[in-house]
């Protein structure tokens, strides 16, 4: 089955997922904002800012045209950032109320959007009239766009409240190099990949401090059970939170020196501002809105989120790094499981 593809967001992961869509024979535009970026992807085959020394096949073509990048299509993927998801959103509504297509629709964004606090899909769900699509589907994993550009081994999860469609794009992504598995719990997956990266800048933090393999794995299991909690508090399945888009992402991003995360979090560690580090990293840090979002959350349904509130308030400057860890470290002493 060959099918046309709109992938909307051209960083590091919006080319990579188009690039493995262009490899399994479908139709891919890929649409970025920039007309330089698409001028760079058409003419050079590369996109140097999101994903150095890797050459695009030149079957994939790129539009800054979105109209055009829809115009036809069978599925469109977003791959912006989470909080500029809705924006697109409402672009891409207005045009298919033009066109007589009815795609289904994914996303691939780690984040919770702030303000409102919902699931990207949920903000896709609102602002895409049913009458012009399918579907609402989710792709979500350890899944750096780095080590997919070497054909690393990489397993993920498409999950959906509607099976079908997980299977759908099962299929459209699934190659030798690049795995799909289904889940229809929907709200896990979303939760577990949008909070794996407050770990993450957690993570990267203690390294910078200096500390060692201990405490890394003691923040690793100790996210996941607070991801889990509010996740489950929402109705996911507590299972979801072991698998590809819980633990397995925490492990990646809270590893990987590939991880926008993992580096912001690096740097606060060894002291560097914020601001500077936003402005120095030129890509996305999801983490960092998504923990005011996941912090308010926390806060409005009462789940104890004792991570997510340390890494929130050394990003709003009430702690050191050094100071949130002596309060984890201190919390009165509690039962692992419960
Ligand atoms: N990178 C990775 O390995 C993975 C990332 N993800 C997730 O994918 C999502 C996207 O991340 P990633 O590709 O890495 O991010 P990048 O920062 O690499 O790229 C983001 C892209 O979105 C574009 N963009 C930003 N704002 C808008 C807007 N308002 N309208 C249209 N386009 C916009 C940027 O263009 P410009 O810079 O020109 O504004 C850029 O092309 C995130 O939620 C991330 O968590 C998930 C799995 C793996
Ligand atoms: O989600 C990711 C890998 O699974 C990418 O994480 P970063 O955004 O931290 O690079």
């Amino acid at each position: 089955m060959t099918e046309k593809i709109a992938v909307l967001g051209a960083g590091s992961w919006g080319s990579m997922l188009a690039e493995i869509l262009n490899e399994n024979g479908h139709e891919v535009r890929l649409w970025a904002h920039n007309p330089a970026q698409v001028q760079e992807m058409n003419e050079k085959h590369t996109n140097q800012k999101y994903i150095k020394n890797f050459t695009f096949s030149k079957s994939l073509k790129a539009y800054s045209d979105l109209k055009e990048a829809i115009d036809g299509v069978d599925d469109i993927l977003f791959i912006v950032p989470s909080q500029a998801t809705r924006s697109v959103a409402k672009q891409v509504n207005q045009i298919l109320d033009q066109l007589n297509i009815k795609p289904y629709i994914i996303h691939g964004s780690k984040g919770l959007e702030t303000g409102t606090h919902e699931r990207i899909s949920q903000v896709l769900e609102a602002e895409i009239n049913p009458k012009n699509r399918k579907t609402v589907s989710v792709i979500s994993g350890p899944s750096q766009a780095e080590a997919v550009a070497k054909h690393d081994p990489t397993l993920v999860t498409a999950a959906s409240e509607d099976l079908p469609s997980a299977i759908h794009f099962q299929k459209l992504f699934m190659n030798d190099y690049f795995r799909v598995y289904t889940n229809n719990d929907i709200i896990g997956v979303e939760i577990g990949g949008a909070l794996k990266n407050i770990i993450a800048l957690a993570a990267g933090a203690l390294y910078g401090l200096g500390y060692g393999d201990n405490a890394k794995a003691a923040l690793m299991t100790r996210g996941v059970a607070e991801i889990s909690r509010l996740g489950v508090s929402f109705g996911a399945n507590p299972l979801t939170f072991t698998g590809l888009s819980g633990m397995g992402d925490v492990i990646v991003t809270a590893t990987s020196r590939d991880s926008r995360n993992w580096r912001a979090g690096y740097q606060l560690g060894k002291g560097k501002q914020l601001d500077d580090i936003v402005k120095d990293m030129g890509m996305v840090i999801e983490g960092v809105a998504t923990s005011q979002a996941a912090y308010d959350l926390a806060q409005e349904c009462g789940v104890e989120m004792p991570i997510t509130e340390a890494i929130h308030s050394v990003l709003n400057k009430q702690e050191t790094v050094q100071e949130a860890i002596n309060k984890l470290m201190t919390r009165e002493g509690r039962s692992e499981i419960g």
